[in-house]
């Protein structure tokens, strides 16, 4: 059988009202994301990195074009169904980890697990062995101020697939950690991706971790382009 793409963008188009007119920012961007794989987003700044990943991660609706979740068509979901699917399909990790910092490591990947309508005790143990995968079973108690950046980091991570999505989307998930350090949680990254099989598109400046990835792509024009 045929396997498809964990998320396909046909087409897409995004524009801004800019004064009498439009921004056109997406003008029939196209990306196909297969699972198991990593898939490097480098484009300068202002070309719309952080608008396709909100188009992508279901934040923001295409103003044409399609996104697709594992087959699964959603421009004509209603809010509802696009947030069920966002919970349930899509992780997200940015530059910041934005982790609650009141809660332990642990709280913070069992919560949308809850949310999602898991038990506490089913949630827990999925949350160690995630933490645990990541290199933090000794921080699970820890609040985030107690964890170094690039613990954070990786709870972030563990965060952002504890509901086994099909596709993860990061925006400069290590740009705000120091080269080492960075390596090392793209190196998590890459076994988690593996790992899992979801498939990972990842926003960076990072040349030499996008070289890490199994594809490179850009945004040129309004347009996803392979990146020579
Ligand atoms: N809600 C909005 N309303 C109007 N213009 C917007 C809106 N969101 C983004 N833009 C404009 O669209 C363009 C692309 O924005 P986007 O945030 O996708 O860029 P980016 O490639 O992610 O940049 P950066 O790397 O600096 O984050 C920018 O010119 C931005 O000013």
């Amino acid at each position: 059988m045929a396997q498809q793409p964990a998320l396909f963008l046909s087409r897409v188009e995004r524009r801004y009202p800019q004064g009498e007119g439009f921004l056109d920012i997406l003008r029939g961007a196209s990306v196909a994301l297969w699972p198991g794989e990593i898939v490097a987003l480098v484009a300068p700044s202002g070309t719309g990195k952080s608008t396709l990943l909100h188009v992508a991660g279901l934040l923001e609706k295409p103003d044409g074009g399609e996104v697709y979740i594992a087959g699964e068509p959603t421009a004509d979901l209603d809010d509802p169904g696009r947030t069920r699917l966002r919970r349930e399909e899509i992780g997200f990790v940015y530059q910041f980890h934005h982790l609650l910092p009141e809660f332990s490591a642990l709280e913070n990947v069992v919560m949308p697990q809850m949310i999602r309508g898991l038990g506490r005790r089913e949630a827990e143990e999925r949350g160690r062995e995630l933490l645990g995968f990541l290199g933090l079973q000794a921080r699970v108690d820890h609040r985030p101020a107690e964890l170094s950046g690039g613990e954070q980091q990786r709870v972030a991570l563990a965060r952002a697939v504890a509901n086994a999505p099909r596709v993860l989307l990061a925006d400069e998930p290590t740009g705000n950690l120091d080269p080492q350090t960075a390596g090392h949680v793209f190196a998590i990254l890459v076994a988690l991706v593996r790992a899992s099989g979801l498939a990972a598109l990842i926003a960076t400046h990072n040349l030499e971790l996008a070289a890490r990835m199994d594809r490179r792509i850009t945004i040129r024009d309004g347009l996803v382009v392979d990146m020579a």
